[in-house]
């Protein structure tokens, strides 16, 4: 495990046309503990996570994971775990074959498939084919994908999303087991009170930074609930701010093209 920040940005900025996503964002993530990335929609948290994975360019700043670009970091499929939105899937596969595929692509045992299965609760719809899936099904095979390589860090983006109460039980015993062993975890999320009993740290962010430290801090050791710090942090609901001069920005790369090294 790393010694340094597992994940560390700097002044990163992020512009889409007139529209910026992502303004002067510096925080970084440490070993050890799941921290919650937070923010309203539209605040910035899928374009920072994409950043870091090397599938959008930044406009300005940096973003690295284990002190590198997530591009640049050797045996990164094995060491980040990521369960993000339009990352790609097999057509027709059933959710053990598609785990069995990516397990296969990364050189892991044939057991791993199962062990997954088994910790994200998916093991009853193993067979069924993925496009009759539920949002929730979905959402424990995104898990259980991330999941595969055992990395020291995981990467989710809302993943509580279409989850039932036994789904996000599950999720947060895995996330704090992980964290337990010393794994990290950065995890966006909407679901305040569920943040509240799950992560370690919490930065919001509403384009720009507003919080980033330990969730004790922020609530004053459990004095003041997480989401009236929370709105009080994100201030009034507003768009992202539209830039005066339009910039065109190219994407790192295409949406699902995440490489495994
Ligand atoms: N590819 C893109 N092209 C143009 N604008 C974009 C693009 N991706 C994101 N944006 C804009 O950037 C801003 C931040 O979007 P982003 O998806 O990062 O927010 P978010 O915090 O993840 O929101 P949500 O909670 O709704 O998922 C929004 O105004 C969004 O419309």
């Amino acid at each position: 495990m790393s010694a340094g920040p597992v994940v560390a940005f700097r002044n990163l900025t992020k512009r889409f046309g007139q529209v910026t996503a992502v303004e002067d964002l510096t925080f970084e993530v440490r070993p050890g503990r799941v921290t919650g990335l937070l923010g309203r929609n539209g605040a910035g948290k899928t374009t920072t996570l994409r950043m870091l994975l090397g599938l959008a360019a930044p406009t300005s700043g940096t973003a690295t994971v284990f002190g590198r670009p997530y591009g640049e970091l050797p045996r990164a499929a094995h060491r980040v775990g990521v369960c993000m939105d339009g990352l790609g899937s097999v057509p027709g596969a059933t959710g053990r074959r598609e785990l069995d595929i990516w397990s296969a692509t990364l050189g892991l045992p044939a057991r791993r498939t199962d062990e997954v299965l088994g910790l994200v609760g998916l093991c009853e719809a193993a067979d069924r084919p993925v496009k009759g899936y539920s949002t929730g099904m979905r959402q424990r095979l995104g898990l259980a994908t991330a999941l595969l390589p055992d990395p020291e860090l995981l990467i989710l983006d809302e993943p509580a999303n279409g989850l039932d109460p036994d789904g996000i039980r599950q999720l947060r015993e895995t996330l704090r087991a992980l964290a337990g062993e010393g794994r990290t975890v950065l995890v966006s999320s909407h679901l305040l009170a569920e943040v509240e009993q799950t992560v370690d740290d919490v930065v919001v962010v509403q384009r720009t930074l507003r919080y980033a430290g330990p969730l004790a801090d922020l609530t004053d050791n459990g004095t003041h609930r997480l989401e009236d710090r929370f709105f009080a942090l994100a201030g009034e609901a507003t768009e992202a701010k539209p830039q005066a001069k339009p910039e065109a920005e190219p994407e790192a790369k295409p949406e699902g093209s995440l490489t495994h090294a």
